[in-house]
């Protein structure tokens, strides 16, 4: 699907309550936690933690979470490379809204392509998109397997899937790293921790 806009005569509206008034009003700054990894990483686990630790912090936030948007906004999409890319574009263009309404928007896909997710990065404004990888061994992922989908694609009943015969590419300079130690992976409150306090530094919960 072409990303070219097909529209002409279109011309960019502007309010008065813009992005800096809704920061002040929250007491934070938008941006946008993009966590990638393997089905089974524990992308949805940290999302739904950081998001309950910035609750208890009194910051809002709000979780575009790959499954989630697969049932609604993107359901007509299935797991071709195409298809992904086109789920990673239009989460993309959604998650650069919701940090433009001054929220921590953290985006959870399994996002496998290298390309789309620096696609994701370039519709915000510098440092506004932090990226996350979820760094943890095939066999971790596997041996969890809470839905039974890689034993469904071991068996050969689905095809594409990612990391057994579809590609995950990690990534080369992501902001945030959260890795196992020797198959043993962080609690979901120190991983979102490890998240917090890189927000915290980098001034996002702070008008
Ligand atoms: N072929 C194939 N490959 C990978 N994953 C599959 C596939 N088929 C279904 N699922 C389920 O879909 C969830 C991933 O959706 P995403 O939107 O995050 O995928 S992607 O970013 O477009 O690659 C993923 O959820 P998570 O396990 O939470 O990652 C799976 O439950
Ligand atoms: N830090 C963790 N420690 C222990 N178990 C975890 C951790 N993170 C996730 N899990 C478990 O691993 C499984 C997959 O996690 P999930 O968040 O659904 O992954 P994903 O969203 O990447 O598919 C779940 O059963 C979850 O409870």
């Amino acid at each position: 699907m072409s990303t070219v806009s097909n529209s002409t005569n279109i011309f960019w509206q502007d309010c008065q309550v813009g992005r800096p008034e809704r920061q002040k009003l929250l007491n934070q700054k938008g941006c946008v936690v993009w966590i990638t990894g393997l089905s089974g990483s524990g992308k949805s686990t940290l999302a739904c933690s950081l998001s309950r630790e910035l609750y208890t912090r009194g910051k809002l936030s709000y979780v575009l979470d790959g499954d989630n948007l697969r049932h609604g906004l993107n359901k007509d999409l299935g797991f071709l490379p195409e298809d992904r890319t086109e789920n990673i574009r239009r989460t993309g263009e959604v998650a650069k809204l919701f940090a433009d309404a001054g929220l921590i928007c953290v985006a959870s896909l399994i996002s496998p392509y290298r390309r789309d997710r620096d696609n994701c990065r370039a519709m915000l404004p510098d440092a506004n998109f932090i990226e996350v990888y979820m760094n943890m061994p095939l066999q971790l992922c596997e041996a969890r397997d809470p839905k039974g989908l890689y034993k469904l694609a071991r068996a050969g009943k689905i095809k594409g899937f990612t990391g057994i015969d579809d590609p995950y590419e990690p990534p080369i300079n992501c902001e945030i790293e959260i890795k196992h130690d020797d198959g043993v992976c962080p609690t979901p409150t120190v991983m979102a921790g490890q998240v917090v306090t890189y927000l915290e530094k980098k001034g996002f919960l702070e008008h």
